[in-house]
């Protein structure tokens, strides 16, 4: 991304807030007119002090003197601090409103993304967070950079330099001359620092994570012993980082060095040629303090040049990938227009071969019916494409090729939004929002009553453990236990009221008890809707109505359990691994021997 395209791009962000623009600019106009008063003053007091030398004055004319240049110095600098406060504050406001803007723009955009989006090994693990954080950083930098710091130093520079020219052409051709080489400078040390800022930063990032990878995993490092082992791997990034710091410090110095001395050779150069002035009779004494004083004010700024090109340079990185993800139009999730009045719920896929974004083929020909009102089982080993056909029936990916529908229309037809408020997700490990128990029910529809929660929680058989809890529905709902957050999930489920509903493995990894009592909430919730639930749960399985079978992306059975078991395919061999790994003979043999003692 070039320097133009940056500007356009955060311009857009800018011009909401064009009259705050143009207060903080007139604000700099002002502050840098007032910071060459110092000169001027000056150069008064030491020509007037000369005059009064010369001329013999006596001491009470020195003093009136002095406490007029005081009063105007003081004054000056009472109205340049206000200057001062007035454009922080608005260059700081414009900041911190920008950022804002931009933080809610992405957010707002990322949510209309479709699932492959999210899924991308670019924006995976943090990778996605640290995109837009970067991003923002370094544009609000800019701005930053822009209003608050560089404007008004190069206003005064600029300003200086003017000053310079009407005083006198060659002091002025003397600073003017200096600028392009304190520029080729600065452009050489930001070009040599850049490097090493960036590694320091990824050094930072490694070591922190290290930190974080190191408390959680502590327990196998104890039992392990793997203590110095761990400690050795900080320390060879500790030493990494300790020597990139002292070459980026020595680096800096010698440059600071280099423009120190070239300031001192343009401050020596003005002194000699103002003292000509001088002597010739052409410029008065206070000439060299005022020459002197502008040229500070031309050179002040310059000297912060390396870092404005680094910032700059940075905002032209991280912009570029944080851009990409801000107008990643392509990414938009599709949606159809139809909303039909009611949903009945009959799903049938027809050749249907998907591939997920990174290539991995999922399903290969898949062709299948969901009754409505009727509870199907998904079936099949590991990786078969059972979650992967939810995925699509949830529109969160689309088939390379085939037919989704659903009561007859495609399901390409449908307004995405409407089809979402007709299904509800049930998965393995459902996600609990932070907040209350009562906010994590009401994600299922905000606009319910409390009693609607409470009837919605009766139905997830969770209520009343609600009820003893001492915050009752106020309390923190992240604190209940694995299977008291999945009853809340469901709960949530009760209060959307969906009439298709999937359940993605919703007791695997649940205790007995946990699954005991989910198994009558999910009893609960599956009447009279379509159901599709994908379970290793052999009594889950058996209550289903149809089943279908999955091998490596491929429907190979369809039916009832019966109809399958009889098949002596697939299903049978699954069936059997399943019930034999419960081992049902010595479960038997425990409960015959039990009920025959009592
Ligand atoms: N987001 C993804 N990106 C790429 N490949 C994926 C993704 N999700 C799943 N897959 C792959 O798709 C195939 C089917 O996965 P899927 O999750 O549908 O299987 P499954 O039958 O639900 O398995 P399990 O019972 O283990 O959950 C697997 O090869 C899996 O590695």
């Amino acid at each position: 991304m070039n320097l133009w395209v940056l500007y356009k791009k955060i311009l857009v962000f800018v011009k909401p807030y064009r009259y705050l623009v143009l207060g903080t600019l007139l604000l700099t106009l002002i502050g840098s007119l007032m910071a060459q008063v110092n000169a001027y003053v000056l150069r008064y007091t030491v020509d007037e002090v000369s005059r009064l030398l010369d001329e013999h004055k006596s001491l009470q004319e020195g003093a009136t003197l002095l406490l007029a240049i005081s009063a105007i110095l003081l004054s000056k600098e009472l109205i340049y601090a206000l200057i001062q406060f007035g454009q922080k504050f608005y260059g700081t406001k414009l900041r911190i409103l920008i950022s804002q803007d931009i933080s809610q723009q992405v957010v707002d955009k990322i949510l209309t993304y479709k699932m492959a989006f999210y899924t991308s090994s670019e924006n995976e693990s943090g990778k996605l967070q640290t995109r837009i954080d970067m991003g923002i950083s370094s544009l609000t930098r800019l701005v930053q950079n822009f209003f608050i710091d560089i404007l008004p130093l190069f206003a005064n520079s600029i300003m200086a330099l003017v000053l310079m020219f009407s005083a006198n052409f060659y002091v002025g051709m003397v600073s003017l001359c200096i600028i392009p080489i304190y520029f080729y400078i600065s452009q050489l040390q930001a070009k040599k620092l850049s490097g090493f800022r960036r590694n320091m930063r990824s050094y930072r990032e490694t070591k922190n994570s290290g930190i974080i990878g190191l408390i959680e995993s502590i327990t196998v490092i104890k039992s392990f012993v793997r203590e110095p082992l761990e400690a050795q791997k900080h320390k060879e990034i500790q030493d990494e980082m300790t020597s990139n710091q002292m070459s980026t410090r020595k680096l800096s110095f010698v440059f600071e060095s280099i423009k120190g001395f070239l300031e001192q050779i343009g401050v020596v150069v003005i002194i000699i040629l103002t003292t000509y002035f001088v002597l010739n009779g052409s410029m008065s004494i206070g000439a060299i303090m005022f020459h002197i004083m502008l040229f500070n004010n031309v050179s002040a700024p310059i000297r912060q040049l390396h870092r404005i090109y680094d910032e700059v340079n940075d905002a032209m990185i991280y912009s570029e990938s944080f851009f990409e993800v801000l107008d990643a139009e392509h990414q938009t999730e599709s949606s159809g227009t139809y909303v039909p009045e009611k949903i009945k719920g009959t799903i049938t896929m027809q050749h249907v071969d998907f591939r997920y974004p990174d290539g991995t083929k999922a399903l290969h020909d898949v062709s299948l019916v969901v009754p409505h009102g009727k509870i199907t089982a998904l079936v099949g080993l590991s990786g078969a494409g059972k979650s992967t056909i939810i995925n699509l029936l949830d529109k969160f990916y689309q088939p390379a090729s085939g037919t989704i529908t659903l009561d007859g229309i495609d399901l390409q037809e449908f307004d995405t939004e409407f089809l979402r408020k007709n299904t509800g997700l049930v998965l393995q490990k459902n996600h609990i929002f932070k907040g209350t128990i009562a906010e994590n029910i009401l994600y299922g529809n905000p606009q319910a009553t409390m009693e609607d929660v409470a009837e919605a929680a009766k139905k997830a058989y969770i209520h009343e453990q609600i009820m003893e809890l001492p915050k009752g529905y106020d309390a923190q709902a992240s604190l209940l236990s694995g299977g008291q957050q999945q009853r809340i999930a469901i709960a949530r489920l009760f209060l959307k009221n969906p009439p298709i509903i999937f359940l993605d493995e919703p007791t695997a990894s649940l205790d007995a008890i946990a699954t005991e009592q989910i198994k009558r909430s999910l009893d609960a919730i599956k009447k009279d809707r379509t159901v599709i639930i994908i379970s290793h749960s052999i009594s889950q399985i058996i209550d289903a109505e149809n089943v279908i079978v999955l091998e490596r992306g491929r429907v190979v059975e369809q039916g009832t359990h019966e109809e399958l078991y009889h098949n002596k395919s697939v299903y049978f061999d699954i069936f059997n691994a399943m019930a034999s790994s419960l081992n049902i003979d010595k479960i038997a043999k425990t409960v015959a021997d039990e009920t025959a003692e009592h």
